[in-house]
């Protein structure tokens, strides 16, 4: 079996290992709310998405239940939670030990953006703009690189993390697929979202000129991202793609490569010692990523301010199901944000024979839907209820605040050059 491991005390980047596992999870008490099943999601029940929401919105908790969502709603332990402080000592002494007002729903409010002490897996190595996506999430977290998405996931779900933050889709370069079928493969739930402006650096080991340069290495991402800009430049370079951002940054400064360029932030430059040799290389200026933040447990559902809801569905006979699922939303005023769709990996093909005619080869999907409501709202409930009725499979996968931060193009770093080179 492949266990996580930390690949050497120097690098405690998280690594698959095939050695005995010697991580031991740092709590063993798991709740969880939903129904668990294997990493075959398509086997998940149908009535799955109403087994993880039941609880959350039923006003009759059973003792275990709740403490369950009171140690660990957004993933925060009791004490970083904003529950309505409670001094017993404030009170004349016939009221002392009775609480006035009954703790309600409202008053477990998280604070989704607050993050001291939390472990927050995310890919790539220092300098990669998941590790400042997870700071933004996050702010005074304890970042954990780990070099594959799927290492994030088991991180989290082993207790070595107790949140991880990933990309799932840029505005640019489309969606990051592998995420979504992680997403599907694992039981973490979304439990909020980050948007990050990403702004390219062209970055090479100080006084390489551009004349020297036969390649530029980055994330698939990355070099989607820059793909008009580097043409642009007229640089006659080779592109080939590696695991992070920063990654590229630091293959480079490690092994002294003074022919290739990365593509990167200004932060990955200044931890790796490069020049910024072009700055805001991204084909837009208003380039922009969003991130997922996972947890083992979902947030209660709240009414108060703007959530986004993502789902995931199937249905045995194909993709005819997808108009009657997307007007359960439109009926009821409810936009969509996001619509994805990937193989079925189950059944990724379906055949259907056609008398006289043949056989058509349909291609089988799963889709995935963000909308803007929350699973609080009955209009929400009520259209996954409909939803339900058109699908063989439907699994909410979160349930979160949306990132309503303002925001505005990341300008240039001082220390920039000209994007002419
Ligand atoms: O390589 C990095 O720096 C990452 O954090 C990954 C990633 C991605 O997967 O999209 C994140 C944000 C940018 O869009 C480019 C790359």
């Amino acid at each position: 079996m492949r266990t996580l491991l930390p690949s050497s005390p120097h690098n405690p980047m998280l690594r698959y290992s095939q050695s005995p596992a010697t991580v031991t999870p740092s709590r063993r008490r798991f709740i969880h709310c939903g129904k668990r099943s294997d990493s075959s999601a398509v086997g998940s029940s149908r009535s799955d998405w109403q087994s993880s929401w039941a609880i959350l919105s039923s006003k009759v908790v059973s003792q275990e239940q709740s403490e369950s969502l009171l140690s660990s709603v957004n993933g925060h332990s009791n004490g970083s939670l904003n529950l309505v402080p409670f001094d017993n000592n404030s009170l004349a002494p016939n009221q002392q030990s009775k609480k006035t007002t009954p703790l309600s729903i409202t008053d477990l409010s998280p604070a989704p953006m607050h993050g001291s002490n939390l472990r927050v897996a995310y890919q790539g190595v220092p300098g990669a703009y998941s590790e400042a996506a997870a700071g933004k999430a996050y702010p005074n977290c304890q970042a954990i690189p780990c070099d594959q998405f799927e290492v994030a996931f088991q991180a989290v779900e082993l207790w070595i993390a107790d949140r991880a933050v990933l990309p799932v889709e840029n505005s640019l370069g489309g969606s990051i697929h592998r995420n979504y079928d992680l997403l599907l493969r694992h039981r973490l739930h979304i439990v909020g979202e980050v948007q990050l402006p990403v702004h390219h650096c062209f970055l090479a080991l100080p006084g390489v000129r551009k004349e020297f340069l036969t390649r530029v290495i980055s994330h698939p991402q990355g070099l989607a991202q820059c793909e008009h800009t580097l043409t642009k430049l007229g640089l006659n370079v080779a592109r080939e793609a590696v695991d992070d951002t920063a990654g590229a940054a630091e293959f480079i400064a490690a092994n002294n490569v003074r022919d290739t360029a990365a593509i990167a932030s200004a932060r990955a430059a200044e931890i790796y010692g490069l020049e910024i040799l072009a700055d805001g290389i991204q084909d837009d200026a208003s380039n922009v990523t969003r991130f997922v933040m996972l947890a083992r447990e979902p947030i209660i559902p709240r009414t108060d301010r703007p959530f986004k809801t993502s789902i995931v569905f199937a249905h045995e006979k194909g993709t005819c199901v997808l108009f009657k699922v997307l007007s359960a939303f439109a009926f009821r005023n409810i936009s969509l944000t996001k619509i994805e769709s990937r193989p079925n990996h189950n059944v990724p093909i379906r055949l259907v024979d056609e008398a006289n005619v043949g056989t058509a080869k349909h291609f089988e999907y799963m889709f995935y839907v963000d909308f803007e409501a929350s699973m609080a709202e009955a209009r929400a409930q009520n259209a996954l209820s409909e939803v339900q009725e058109f699908t063989s499979f439907l699994r909410v996968l979160g349930s979160y605040p949306m990132d309503m931060t303002s925001w505005s193009p990341s300008p240039p770093s001082s220390s920039s050059s000209t994007l002419s080179l």
